[in-house]
């Protein structure tokens, strides 16, 4: 029989000529790579895949509706090394009838990790303390000084609680969890039970949660479901930490948050676009996240900047209306600009 058509649109080299055994038969594939570490150019995309039966793709190659009426009708399987499959139209593939493939559980536990990585990362200000090692702002030993947010006795809510978001749990519990909450479609007591987490809203997840992860699959549900009311009702001692989908985060919204000390910090794998510009202004919060502390057992703010940028001073001010008491502020708030 003629060999099937498929084009794989990034290496590894594999032969151009392949056979694959689906149960006793022997499919015989001619498979066309595209060559190159970096994505196909989607004029080209649009090219090779005319009048292939197969398209084995990545996450970067978007596929629509123009792709798959450049493939024509003889495309019958579409399949991405990839666990997410956002980038894929199904509405189109059925409308077509072609199948959909994708690598699930290929990643749970590197998200998982990961995602304990960048909790662990940004609560306890690693990267901060790091660059002022390296900077000369490691200063005499201050008793709050970088001291971050605990999670031990905490609350930690899952936003989606599938593979990965069992595998985050199940790495977080030792650590002294008190409380496990999760948010998702509808509760899922035959995964939560193990853990245990409870099964809220999304509004009790952000009232009540400590830190905040996000694990979700990108969808129309999903689309920007983190957002000004979330962050609005989240604690300002919270930690937001996303290693789903950019998609699924409002960044305005975050870097509002962010930036009015309404949540204390957030790790970020993944954002819209990727990469950031690097002039993108959530990278800009650096600065910003050094220069307000909070200590978090008395929630006090101790301001150790030697300039108080309007940031800052919305935060102390922000404070002082909860009737909170500051510790140490080194500049006059009178001096200021703002
Ligand atoms: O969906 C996936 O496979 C991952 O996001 C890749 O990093």
């Amino acid at each position: 029989a003629e060999p099937i058509r498929v084009l794989q649109v990034f290496p590894p080299k594999v032969e151009n000529l392949a056979v694959f055994g689906v149960k006793h038969h022997r499919i015989l594939c001619h498979i066309e790579q595209w060559d190159s570490e970096d994505p196909v150019p989607r004029s080209e995309l649009l090219k090779k895949v005319a009048g292939i039966q197969g398209l084995y793709c990545l996450l970067t190659e978007k596929i629509d509706a123009e792709v798959l009426d450049a493939a024509g009708p003889s495309l019958k399987v579409v399949s991405t090394m990839s666990v997410g499959y956002d980038h894929i139209s199904l509405q189109e593939l059925k409308k077509r009838g072609i199948r959909l493939g994708y690598t699930p559980d290929v990643l749970t536990e590197a998200v998982a990790e990961l995602t304990v990585a960048l909790l662990l990362a940004t609560s306890r200000r690693l990267l901060e303390a790091a660059e002022k090692a390296k900077t000369g702002g490691w200063g005499t030993w201050k008793p709050l000084w970088m001291c971050g947010h605990g999670l031990t006795d905490s609350t930690v809510g899952i936003l989606g609680l599938g593979r990965i978001g069992v595998a985050v749990a199940t790495r977080l519990k030792p650590f002294g969890v008190k409380r496990f909450l999760y948010t998702d479609m509808s509760a899922r007591p035959e995964v939560a039970t193990s853990i245990p987490a409870d099964f809220v809203t999304m509004d009790e997840l952000a009232r009540l949660s400590d830190f905040i992860v996000v694990c979700c699959a990108l969808t129309p549900e999903t689309q920007g479901i983190c957002s000004k009311s979330l962050f609005s009702q989240m604690k300002d001692t919270a930690i937001f930490v996303n290693t789903s989908r950019g998609g699924v985060v409002n960044q305005d919204d975050l870097y509002q948050a962010l930036v009015n000390g309404q949540i204390a910090a957030a790790g970020l794998d993944v954002t819209e676009p990727e990469p950031l510009p690097i002039d993108h202004p959530l990278f800009k919060l650096k600065n910003c996240g050094e220069c307000v502390l909070k200590a978090a057992p008395q929630r006090d703010v101790l301001c150790v900047c030697s300039a108080i940028c309007p940031c800052c001073l919305h935060v102390l001010l922000l404070q002082a209306s909860r009737g909170l008491t500051f510790l140490r502020i080194q500049q006059d708030l009178t001096k200021t600009s703002s």
